[in-house]
């Protein structure tokens, strides 16, 4: 009987908390509070840059930014490339019934188990893919023994992933298929056979488990392999690759598939042989480089410049608490808040960071987070309306969004004008630009902060998404 044991695992290592290592933890706390001092210090700045309209100095404006990004959006991850691999097939067994008086019994190799699969599943609650690990395995599946007994399947792997999680396939380039023993189907046990190197292995030790000593006076060459088993290691190399949007709560895909398990060695008993000397092994499972993004999905992407009054906006619209600040840049990642309206409709919206001239070219926090309301059927532009030229930075906006994508700006919007409550210069503003803006582009005068006007922005936002139904 020929069966492989894993390795053996070394032992736990303890770990004792002594006087000095709680001194270490004081000294970390004294360094972080330094550290939240210096991030107020570093958020001042960033607000100046911005203030003084020194945004076009990108080397210098992003000091601060970049800073607040390492700090603050550490754990908000929107894209990620990983590894994924299915379990590895476990190998069938080689082996024959022996008992007093029957000393060439029939063979009675067991199975091995298939490998575990890796899944990805939508979690609603997941927020961003710093959930996802870089490398993921599944289990393997066990080996077959003898008397029959089948290995056990490997255990799955289970990934949650956000809700607007877009999967998509690496693949390098696929050289020539390798010439193998069957004339092309064996294209996937390269994979085999670099898993097994340091062993002596060629292509027939790769897919056969020999009895001892067996290996030179087997013969497979009437030997058929399983159907199932060819297709397998086609796919290894020529499957198409993956491509998959994860869109709804609880949606599932498979993206590495766990490898077959091996067969024992009464599945070759044949006429010609009733003594097989040899079991299939189990095979490779899939392994894949994904590239992961993750695009929000909400019905409605607020769009604004920074301090406009955006998560302030959410939070009263909505039962999310973005943190509000009177400083640029307090928004690091997206948020998505739900409208309850009093007839139990809903509908989510996505708060993103500020947005700032010349965003195209990296200034503040670039561009990269506008793939938050990239699949939002409907924009919001929060602007400052007690801002000196609300219609300019309404024009601003629609221009980064302009070069960012060209659909963008032809999706449908409405436009609040916040803090209509900061005195008689809004006022004037809003007078103003009302005159100035084209017919059919709802103006709201809002203000945020007292919660004033509020439920006729949302059922003009509602009015909007539903004419977009019909
Ligand atoms: N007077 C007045 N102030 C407001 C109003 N809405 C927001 N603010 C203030 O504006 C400041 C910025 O508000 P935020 O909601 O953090 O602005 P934001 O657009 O989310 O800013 P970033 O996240 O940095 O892009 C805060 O000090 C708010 O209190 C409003 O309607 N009236
Ligand atoms: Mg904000």
């Amino acid at each position: 009987m020929i069966t492989r044991h894993g390795a053996n695992r070394a032992p736990g290592h303890l770990i004792a908390t002594t006087d000095s290592s709680r001194h270490i933890h004081h000294r970390r706390r004294q360094h972080s509070t330094q550290a939240l001092a210096n991030s107020r210090q570093q958020k001042i700045s960033a607000a100046s840059l911005i203030t003084n309209g020194n945004t076009e100095d990108t080397a210098t404006g992003n000091v601060g930014v970049e800073w607040k990004l390492k700090k603050g959006g550490r754990n908000f991850i929107d894209r990620l490339r990983c590894t994924v691999a299915g379990g590895h097939g476990g190998d069938g067994c080689v082996s024959f019934f022996r008992d007093v008086f029957v000393p060439r019994g029939p063979p009675n190799g067991g199975d091995g188990g298939d490998g575990g699969n890796v899944w990805f599943e939508v979690d609603e609650n997941e927020t961003s893919l710093s959930c996802v690990k870089q490398q993921m395995r599944a289990q393997a599946g066990g080996n077959g023994r003898g008397k029959g007994m089948h290995g056990a399947g490997g255990n799955d792997l289970v990934v949650r992933v956000p809700r607007g999680t877009m999967v998509r396939e690496i693949r390098e380039g696929q050289g020539e298929p390798a010439q193998s023993l069957d004339g092309g189907f064996l294209d996937g046990l390269e994979k085999q056979v670099q898993r097994e190197e340091g062993r002596r292995m060629n292509e027939k030790n790769a897919l056969f488990v020999h009895y001892p000593r067996w290996e030179d006076r087997n013969d497979l060459k009437g030997v058929r392999i399983p159907a199932e088993f060819k297709a397998h290691l086609w796919a290894l190399r020529h499957g198409e690759p993956i491509s998959v949007d994860l869109v709804a709560h609880g949606q599932r895909a498979l993206v590495a598939g766990g490898g077959l398990g091996g067969l024992g060695n009464p599945h070759f008993n044949a006429p010609g042989d009733r003594q097989p000397h040899y079991a299939l092994r189990g095979l490779a499972g899939f392994a894949r480089t994904l590239d992961l993004e993750l695009k929000t999905i909400a019905d409605v992407g607020l769009v604004g410049m920074p301090n406009a009054g955006k998560s302030t906006f959410l939070r009263s619209v909505s039962n999310a608490h973005p943190q509000v600040a009177p400083y640029p840049f307090t928004t690091l990642n997206p948020y998505i808040g739900t409208v309850d309206f009093a007839d139990s409709w809903q509908l989510t919206i996505a708060d993103i960071p500020g947005l700032v001239p010349g965003a195209h070219r990296n200034v503040g926090l670039g561009h990269s987070f506008l793939r938050h309301v990239e699949r939002s059927r409907l924009l919001v532009f929060i602007v400052d309306v007690a801002s000196p030229a609300p219609w300019a930075d309404y024009q601003a906006l629609r221009h980064e969004l302009e070069l960012y994508s060209p659909e963008l700006v032809t999706r449908p919007s409405v436009v609040v004008a916040n803090k209509a409550d900061a005195g008689p210069m809004a006022r004037d503003n809003f007078e103003r630009w009302q005159r100035m803006i084209p017919d059919g582009v709802p103006l709201i005068p809002v203000s945020a902060k007292f919660r004033k006007n509020i439920l006729k922005a949302t059922h003009t936002i509602r009015q909007v998404l539903l004419a977009m139904e019909d």
